[in-house]
């Protein structure tokens, strides 16, 4: 379970930033306003908005990387602030395809990861069986990550996000540069965590994968949430038949929550 209340975010910017000035007060930049929502364990909650509407920051605050100026984050896991490696330890976070060692294999990283969590190697070979099952990982397992191409390299990031099998499951547009089978190898891997029980929290441009997993949404513009529900709430808010449909009557409207 995880509860995000109000959370706001800002970021100093340069003069000559060209950033709108309904965002701007002084030298900062209006990232975040108050953004609440919830997801309760078993389910898997979409992040949507346009580009620059604040996904990516939400998420990196949830992950603990970036630090809120005001709101809170309540789960049952360790406390964000207070235990920030207990919370890392329960946390699968994936933000682009980076954070594995090129000169490694895709093997010795998972195993280096999973150890560094406290895995038993017992624990570590069963994790990396049922991800390279998962995620379809055979046949590169075994080879250097500089050589891999970006579909393989993103799913062995995935793969290196839940090595350590997390309860809280945080994945910045996991299917960006994915082919259709991978996409759906993915896709199939983050419904299998939800059967696990585990919360998962996810940005995507895509509705398709909106309507196949997500429980509920969150809406942002211009970093403020403007729906959070389910989607046929969603639909039935806006007098939609296809969430593509909602998402642009949504967002040129401003929303309301
Ligand atoms: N470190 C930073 N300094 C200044 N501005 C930032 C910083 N990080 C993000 N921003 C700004 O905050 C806003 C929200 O960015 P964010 O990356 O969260 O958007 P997003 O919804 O994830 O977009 P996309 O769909 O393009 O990934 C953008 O206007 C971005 O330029």
């Amino acid at each position: 379970m995880i509860k995000v209340h109000r959370l706001s975010k800002r970021f100093r910017v340069d003069k000559k930033a060209n950033v709108p000035a309904n965002r701007l007060d002084g030298k900062w930049f209006q990232a975040l306003s108050e953004i609440s929502f919830e997801a309760q364990a078993g389910e898997v909650i979409g992040l949507l908005g346009a580009n620059g509407a604040g996904k990516t920051t939400t998420l990196r605050l949830l992950s603990g990387i970036l630090k809120a100026d005001s709101g809170t984050v309540e789960t049952d896991l360790a406390a964000i602030d207070s235990d920030s490696q207990g919370y890392r330890r329960q946390l699968g976070f994936l933000s682009g395809s980076k954070g594995l060692y090129e000169r490694l294999t895709v093997r010795e990283n998972l195993t280096f990861f999973a150890r560094s969590y406290g895995l038993a190697a017992e624990q570590v070979r069963q994790q990396i069986e049922l991800l390279t099952e998962q995620l379809k990982l055979e046949q590169f397992l075994d080879r250097k990550v500089a050589e891999l191409s970006t579909g393989m390299r993103q799913r062995a990031a995935i793969a290196r996000a839940l090595v350590h099998d997390p309860q809280l499951v945080i994945f910045d547009e996991p299917t960006t540069g994915l082919d259709i089978v991978a996409t759906e190898q993915v896709l199939s891997c983050i419904e299998q965590q939800k059967e696990a029980g585990k919360t998962v929290l996810f940005a995507t441009h895509h509705m398709d994968e909106v309507q196949l997993l997500c429980d509920r949404i969150v809406v942002i513009h211009e970093g403020r949430r403007c729906f959070f529900g389910s989607c046929a709430e969603f639909l039935e808010h806006f007098q939609a038949d296809s969430l593509n449909l909602a998402l642009r009557h949504c967002l040129q409207h401003g929303g309301a929550a």
